[in-house]
């Protein structure tokens, strides 16, 4: 059965963890952009703010009145410099006590145009998709990356306590979206 916040038809994929759900807040909307170029994946490291120090895709707060999609192609651009033709790849609750939920909308393109390019806030680097520095990125990344890297659109939430500067991950649970 999926924790709350997460739709009831999804397939488990997997799960982990100890302790109860977190009670639910506020959602504040995000997303994230994954681009693969044959056996590649590009990702950012982050230089400032949520994540910092960590691999990434590339994404930001959606702006009020503005589509997650466009939010999505705008974070792109801001952030590596390049535009996509974006695909909604799954969604990931993030999720950490005494916070707004952060709901994630999760992009993947196969092309791009422009000329990648670092920003303030994200240095673009590729990875072989049999290489991801999952040590370096958030916990529960390599969980559902198998799910990005073959195409099966999925839900996640990811529930983490904060000690000051520092996110540990509680529990999980990652399903596969049968609509897709
Ligand atoms: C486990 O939680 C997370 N996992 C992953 N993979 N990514 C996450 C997680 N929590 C947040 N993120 C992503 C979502 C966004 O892409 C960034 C955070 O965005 P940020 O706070 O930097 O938003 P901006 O609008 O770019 O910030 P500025 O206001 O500084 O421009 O992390």
């Amino acid at each position: 059965m999926p924790p709350p916040g997460l739709s009831d038809d999804l397939q488990k994929f997997n799960a982990g963890g100890s302790g109860d759900w977190f009670p639910v807040a506020e959602i504040r909307y995000y997303t994230n952009v994954f681009i693969m170029y044959e056996d590649k994946i590009l990702l950012g490291y982050k230089k400032r703010g949520l994540g910092i120090h960590k691999y990434n895709g590339f994404g930001g707060k959606v702006e009020p009145d503005e589509s997650t999609l466009d939010a999505a192609l705008r974070e792109l651009k801001e952030e590596a410099g390049i535009t996509a033709p974006l695909i909604h790849a799954g969604t990931l609750l993030f999720v950490v006590p005494g916070q707004k939920w952060a709901h994630i909308d999760i992009f993947r393109a196969d092309e791009y145009t422009g000329t990648i390019t670092e920003s303030d806030e994200m240095r673009p680097e590729w990875f072989e998709k049999t290489n991801i520095p999952f040590d370096n990125m958030w916990d529960s990344d390599r969980h559902w990356f198998p799910l990005l890297l073959s195409n099966q659109r999925f839900s996640a939430r990811a529930d983490f306590d904060r000690e000051g500067e520092k996110y540990i991950q509680k529990k999980w649970w990652i399903g596969i979206d049968s609509k897709t």
